[in-house]
């Protein structure tokens, strides 16, 4: 038996140590939205493709409006139109212009725009056949966006790793990226243990609780981009757990259980992983969510959390959720960390590292301070749902007196934020 307490960062190690990014599908480039491209995207045009108005106005040679001002009209000829869809063939001569929308493709011999609001019309409704007057010159390029300026064919617009943004997926179909290489969500195995534990749909009988932690660890998952499979509710029975374990281990890359991990009568998840699989670590120096078995059950990564509910949770945030963006092909498993002044002191009564479910927030003269939940019992849920961070108390006795500064987790941040 193992008894040691690892540091998280250890465990953190060995779990991310024993996934790997899956393998390499394909998805609609708006799909992959919030995901790590695997393969570089390159655009096969130019972008944009040809040089087009910024403005709905007149395109024309700017030479024609050098000597134009306030009493010295220059007047131009409208020789065609560009309306959506209709291109100018022709070329545009001096004295001629050509009446263009926003985004229509500048004409040949045209090098500037001139936008409505500032051209009077003099004969003609402002169309072919009419006569414009300018009172300004337009210098070469104004309201002119020129091909390829946001990229050229071939170029990579996306790297891999980078992670698709909504305007990013824009960017991709923009370059003919209809669809990308992403990997695969992994398929994450959840599983509540306790014959103390009914369905949410059900009320309890004395002595029965609600399964709070399998919602808790299905939505965890789902944040962190996984697909998720529930295994239902194992009672505190060695055979029944084997078989709901082995059950999701056959068809998920990821297993979870919640409960039976302690050192209790009924706590058989770190034997069934050792009898059917390896046991890697088995208790972590943190507070809450000890009592953490992880191993491999038939080669598939297996973590068996606390039963306590903020336990739970919070073993998910440290070890679970890094795998999971592993495999999805993330590499920054890091939450930004800020340092705030604590508002009450933060006692420590036991040896492992605390993390406080606590909230950031600035005081009035802007800086950063916070307020550690009043109460941090491990069975509850409703101070971690109202954190925006994890206030983290190191290894030891000593906590912190008001006004010290602490480390503060912002578990409501994506990992890699800069903050
Ligand atoms: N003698 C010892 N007892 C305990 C120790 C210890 O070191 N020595 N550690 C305590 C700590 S800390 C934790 S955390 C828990 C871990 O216990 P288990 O993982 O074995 O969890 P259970 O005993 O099954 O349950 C603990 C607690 O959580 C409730 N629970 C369990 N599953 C759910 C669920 N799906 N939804 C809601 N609530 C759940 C369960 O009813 C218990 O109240 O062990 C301590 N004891
Ligand atoms: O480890 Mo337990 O998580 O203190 O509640």
């Amino acid at each position: 038996m193992l008894e040691k307490m690892i540091p998280l960062e250890e465990a953190r190690a060995i779990v991310l140590d024993h996934v790997a990014p899956l393998d390499v599908v394909s998805h609609p480039a708006w799909r992959a939205v919030g995901l790590p491209l695997a393969e570089d995207a390159a655009t096969d045009i130019d972008l944009s493709p040809f040089a087009n108005s910024a403005m709905d106005g007149y395109a024309l040679r700017s030479a024609d409006l050098a000597a134009a001002g306030p009493d010295a009209p220059a007047v131009l000829d409208v020789v065609g139109h560009e309306a959506a869809g209709h291109v100018f063939e022709g070329t545009v001569e001096a004295g001629q212009t050509v009446r263009i929308m926003t985004g229509a493709p500048m004409p040949d011999g045209a090098d500037a725009v001139v936008k409505y609001e500032v051209v009077e019309v003099l004969e003609g409704d402002g169309n072919e056949g009419s006569r414009v007057a300018f009172r300004a010159a337009a210098p070469v390029g104004d309201n002119v966006r020129a091909a390829g300026l946001e990229a050229h064919a071939g170029e990579v617009v996306m790297h891999a790793g980078e992670v698709v943004t909504a305007a990013g997926a824009g960017l991709l179909a923009s370059a003919g990226c209809s669809s990308v290489r992403v990997r695969r969500q992994p398929v994450v195995g959840v599983l509540s243990i306790g014959t103390e534990l009914v369905d949410p749909a059900t009320v309890p009988a004395r002595g029965q609780i609600r399964d709070a932690n399998s919602s808790a660890i299905l939505a965890a998952a789902l944040q962190a981009g996984a697909e998720v499979r529930f295994g239902g509710i194992a009672p505190d029975d060695e055979a029944a757990i084997t078989r709901a374990v082995l059950g999701l281990v056959e068809t998920c890359d990821f297993v979870i259980t919640s409960g039976g991990a302690s050192a209790g009568d009924y706590d058989y998840v770190t034997a069934l992983a050792r009898r059917e699989g390896e046991v890697l670590f088995d208790r972590i120096s943190l507070r809450p969510g000890k009592a953490i078995t992880f191993g491999l059950i038939r080669d598939v990564p297996f973590l068996g959390l606390s039963g306590n509910p903020a336990a739970a949770s919070v073993g998910f945030e440290m070890l679970a959720r890094p795998a999971i963006r592993k495999m999805l092909g993330y590499t920054s498993f890091e939450r930004p960390v800020q340092r705030a002044r604590v508002l009450h002191a933060v006692e420590k009564r036991q040896e492992r590292r605390f993390y406080d479910r606590a909230s950031v927030s600035r005081d009035e003269a802007g800086e950063l301070v916070v307020r550690s939940a009043k109460s941090q019992n491990s069975a509850l849920l409703g101070t971690l749902h109202h954190a925006n961070c994890l206030l983290m108390v190191p290894e030891g006795l000593v906590g912190y007196d008001e006004g010290d500064e602490a480390p503060c987790v912002r578990i409501d941040l994506p990992e890699g934020s800069v903050i």
